[in-house]
């Protein structure tokens, strides 16, 4: 009976450790045998055109963007904007790129009194064309904090400081001064392409973007790929990873903004009631950023974010990247450890405004909050809002919708997406420090939703190398872009519009070690 036991015991115990192997040898398995192809491709063509600049042409380039910082295009709220401002950016692009607005195959057009659409015609109809948006208008900046003045531009250690020189003059000025560049060299572009200059994204682009992307369509407009702002070369931003890896999002998350509010019964505060508006609507605040919308990680692009980018990182961080099937409870708890990471995996919750109290000695009449959802790919926002009201669970709260829309549909990512191929070439030729081409998500918001009926590939990229503390200065304190950054920008341009002149991509390769 004893060695029955022991028999069975033993082979338990083998049968555990057979499974254990098991596991192991489909992990090394699918870390170094498995690993997805990337899909490179050979192309026989190079721009035909090199990107070599004189100290003119830099100077040139730099003072354009200066300038264009200098005009302050702040947007405060959808009824406040700087128009002066506005129409003075129109004035300046076209004191500042002759060659644009002289050529007779671009057309000009000025849409919602302040943006800008151009036609640039190329000399082949059948080719589908493309768009590449930007915008003109920046948030407010404090005066205080800065190390040069927001509206400067001034030049320090080989950085322009200034609202806007990432967020997003740089892809305004940047598209118009390679589209310069080219024409003045006599490049005679093949496919047409659009460029929209939008005047209110800060604030929805409701009158800019919007009214361009309606206008295409009445037009019949339909687009090979559209790219706009949204994601970058990251360095730094994931543990693990060395080299800098160019993330390009294929959505963008959704949005949900609610204005809380409590009234309750003014009067003196020398005999307050138990409870005051003020108390009522912080409890409630406290409850949203006490209990996180729940973590999504698996549910939506992130997860192929990290898979694309498994042999970036080291031993056995890697492993762990090739085989998220299992590992995928211990990374989705390390990516919520960073703002910038726990936006990936989940709708956030930031109370953006709060306004109470009117004097020291009256207990408030009201009080009222913003607080601002940016939801994950797998939610809707009415699925959020549901989840806000159980949160908050006191109907002495009341909760308006002020702005909502649903996150972006996914955009191709496959060795026949046109726009994918044509970034990961440029990419290779104007970065080749960059090791990795990985699709991800915009985790902020932009233009570009407005135009989900011209095309199903919407891209977002700008090309510049950021590392975390960049991040933080996008709405934040000391925006800045390095010249050297702002030159490889327009560089990435320059080539990105010959690149996309290409008829058809070349057939896949699969020896090759190309992105
Ligand atoms: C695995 C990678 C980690 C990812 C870390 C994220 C890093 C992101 C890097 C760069 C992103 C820059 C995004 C800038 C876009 C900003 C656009 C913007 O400010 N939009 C406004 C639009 C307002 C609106 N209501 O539409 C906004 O989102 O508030
Ligand atoms: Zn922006
Ligand atoms: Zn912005």
């Amino acid at each position: 009976m004893a060695g029955r036991l022991r028999g069975a015991a033993l082979a338990g115990c083998l049968g555990l450790c057979g499974t254990a192997l098991a596991l192991l040898a489909v992990v090394l398995l699918r870390a170094y045998v498995l690993r997805p192809a990337p899909g490179p491709r050979v192309w026989g063509r190079r721009p035909e055109l090199g990107f070599e600049l004189s100290a003119r042409d830099r100077r040139e380039l730099k003072e354009a963007l200066r300038g264009a910082i200098k005009i302050q295009t702040v947007s405060f709220s959808p009824d406040d904007q700087n128009t002066t401002a506005l129409a003075e950016f129109g004035n300046y692009i076209k004191k500042v790129f002759p060659a644009v607005f002289s050529a007779k195959f671009i057309q000009h057009e000025i849409i919602g009194e302040y943006s800008h659409l151009f036609t640039v015609q190329g000399s082949d109809p059948q080719l589908t064309p493309y768009m590449l948006l930007a915008h003109m208008d920046v948030v407010p900046a404090s005066q205080e904090g800065w190390v040069a003045p927001p509206f400067s531009a001034e030049e320090r250690g080989g950085f322009i400081y200034g609202r806007g020189t990432m967020d997003n003059k740089n892809s305004a000025i940047g598209i118009l001064q390679a589209l310069e560049f080219l024409l003045r060299k006599d490049y005679r572009l093949r496919r047409s392409f659009y460029i929209g200059i939008g005047h209110d994204e800060e604030i929805y682009g409701h009158k800019g973007a919007r009214k361009i992307a309606d206008l295409l369509e009445a037009r019949g407009v339909k687009l090979s790929f559209l790219l706009d702002e949204g994601s970058a070369i990251l360095d730094g931003f994931i543990k693990g990873i060395k080299a800098p890896v160019a993330v390009i999002g294929i959505t963008e998350k959704g949005a949900l903004t609610v204005k809380l509010s409590v009234e309750k019964e003014p009067g003196h505060s020398s005999a307050p009631p138990k409870e005051t508006s003020i108390g009522i609507l912080a409890g409630a605040l406290s409850r949203l950023e006490q209990n996180p919308m729940p973590n999504m990680f698996g549910h939506g692009p992130e997860i192929r974010t990290l898979e694309h980018l498994a042999s970036e990182f080291t031993f056995p961080l890697n492993l762990i990247m090739t085989n998220l099937w299992l590992f995928s409870p211990i990374v989705s708890r390390i990516l919520q450890q960073m703002p910038s990471t726990n936006a990936l995996i989940r709708t956030t919750t930031a109370i953006t405004m709060f306004n109470a109290g009117i004097k020291t000695n009256i207990i408030p009449p009201s009080a009222k909050a913003t607080v601002n959802f940016r939801i994950h790919p797998s939610q809707k926002a009415e699925e959020v809002l549901e989840i806000i009201k159980t949160t908050i669970a006191d109907d002495r709260v009341k909760i308006d919708v002020q702005e909502t829309f649903d996150p972006n549909p996914i955009s191709p990512w496959d060795n026949q997406a046109f726009g994918v191929q044509i970034f990961r070439r440029t990419l290779l030729d104007v970065f080749p420090e960059v090791s990795s081409v990985a699709p991800g998500i915009c985790i902020a918001n932009t233009d570009s939703r407005h135009f989900a009926k011209l095309t199903d590939a919407i891209y977002l990229f700008n090309p510049l190398i950021i590392k975390p503390d960049d991040f933080l200065r996008i709405h934040g304190l000391n925006e800045r872009i390095s010249v050297e950054g702002y030159e490889k920008q327009v560089e990435f341009l320059y080539q990105l519009i010959q690149n996309s002149d290409i008829k058809k991509l070349p057939e896949p390769h699969a020896n090759s070690h190309e992105l």
